[in-house]
């Protein structure tokens, strides 16, 4: 698919994804979904697609023919349990201090919703990228809560962030954990077929 052909519509509120799109060159315009997260799906993997696919529909609905829509959502997951955007500071805290000093993984699910004339298309996928995390003291965390960096986002850190000083390494796609995997991204539009 040749992406200049068609208006390219962002379903997020997301600064980062808009940073992320930019960054690659591509000219779009953001229509934030109303949609509820609620996840219905069983895995991390399942539950990031569904949620990502939930915002691109709700946004498809409201724009013109030849439109293709991307919808994201990205969740920390630690001993199998997923950790989305922290409730307050407590619970941030109480995040930061189950992914410290161990790995573990952020999912992100992209949908990409082509809304034509003569119906949808629509393609999927969810990437993983493993993140490993030194040891932190109680204050490191506390002064990580306190930066107020953590409270919008999954896991309560951002990896762009003044939490990039707790991270050894990664295993996988940066631009995964940030918010979108815009390399896989622009692979999947290029071979979809409109
Ligand atoms: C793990 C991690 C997440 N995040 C952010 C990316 C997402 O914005 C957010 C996860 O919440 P999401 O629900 O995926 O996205 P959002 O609510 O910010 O925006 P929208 O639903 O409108 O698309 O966490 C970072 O910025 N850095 C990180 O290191």
């Amino acid at each position: 698919m040749n992406i200049s052909n068609y208006k390219v519509i962002l379903a997020s509120n997301s600064p980062r994804r808009r940073d992320l799109l930019s960054q690659v060159g591509i000219e779009y315009e953001v229509i934030p979904s109303e949609c509820q997260e609620i996840i219905r799906a069983t895995t991390p993997e399942k539950a990031v697609i569904q949620l990502a696919l939930d915002k691109a529909a709700d946004v498809a609905a409201k724009v013109p023919y030849n439109s293709l829509v991307i919808g994201a959502d990205t969740v920390v997951v630690a001993d199998g349990m997923i950790l989305g955007k922290p409730a307050d500071k407590s619970t941030a805290a109480g995040m930061i201090d189950r992914l410290q000093g161990r790995q573990h993984s952020v999912y992100t699910g992209v949908a990409l919703i082509f809304h034509g004339a003569d119906g949808d298309i629509v393609k999927n996928f969810a990437c993983e990228t493993k993140v490993y995390v030194y040891d932190m003291t109680k204050e490191q965390i506390e002064a990580y809560i306190d930066t107020g960096e953590c409270m919008d986002k999954a896991g309560a850190y951002g990896i762009q962030g003044r939490f990039a000083a707790y991270v050894e390494k990664i295993d996988g796609d940066y631009n995964n954990v940030v918010g979108l995997p815009v390399s896989r991204l622009i692979h999947e539009i290029d071979n979809m077929e409109v």
